[in-house]
């Protein structure tokens, strides 16, 4: 019988495989979701399923308290980062977890990624964030729900649709968007601007962040005037 989720797991299934198709993750690292906010549920990738081994059937159907609706396979190991985050941030419609090389370099070293450039500053008008690493006495709770709560620490005072990107420290990338597809477009992006910032700090590590007002100009001439969100 025809799932009553085909639509919602074809959506979630096509997001993930434009993980291994962009470089951001081997084997099974990694995991997308994609949210039908008007049901309650979201389509996440099972856990320890290989890219190239996945079909649509394969997405697991699960609400936002944590219950599997539909699906034979264990969801994602993150699941629960992605409650956390969809139940939390407003207007998220995907999620993407990589360990993306570059990204996860900066989360390992515990470094928000400054913005060097004008190509940073097209997509996001601050340093991409990194969340605080997290205690021993939080490691010892539920890990995934703390990854969560220390994303939402980050965005107390933030617009995580104007930043749609953030950095566990000591563990890899979350990216986020409207839909999924937007959510790995911005997984992509980031990897390309850890990858910049990398290579930026290593030729110059006095390289300067660009002035608020370059940020400024780059970010209105591409998301029109007053979208800037930054230093007035
Ligand atoms: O971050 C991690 C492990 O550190 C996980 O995202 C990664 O191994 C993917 O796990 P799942 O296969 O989604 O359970």
């Amino acid at each position: 019988m025809e799932s009553k989720y085909r639509e919602l797991k074809e959506r979630a299934w096509a997001a993930n495989m434009e993980i291994p198709r962009r470089g951001l993750a081997i084997y099974t690292f990694g995991n997308v979701s994609a949210l039908d906010a008007k049901a309650g549920v979201f389509a996440i990738k099972p856990s320890g399923v290989a890219y190239e081994k996945l079909q649509v059937d394969d997405m697991v159907v699960v609400d936002l308290e944590g219950r599997i609706v539909e699906g034979t396979l264990r969801p994602s190991s993150d699941t629960r980062t992605h409650i956390v985050l969809y139940r939390n941030l407003k207007g998220l419609g995907g999620i993407v977890h990589t360990h993306s090389t570059y990204a996860t370099g900066w989360a390992q070293a515990c470094m928000p990624i400054p913005i060097y450039g004008t190509t940073h500053a097209d997509h996001l008008a601050e340093d991409v964030p990194c969340t605080a690493l997290m205690t021993d006495e939080a490691v010892g709770r539920d890990y995934e729900t703390e990854t969560g709560n220390q994303i939402l620490e980050c965005f107390r005072n933030r617009n995580p649709l104007h930043t749609p990107m953030v950095l566990v420290a000591g563990h890899a990338p979350f990216a986020w968007g409207e839909t999924a597809e937007k959510a790995v477009y911005n997984a992509a992006v980031l990897e390309e601007l850890a990858k910049m910032a990398f290579i930026t700090r290593g030729l110059s590590p006095e390289a300067a962040r660009l002035s608020d007002r370059l940020i400024r100009k780059h970010f209105e001439r591409k998301h029109g005037q007053n979208a800037y969100y930054g230093q007035k």
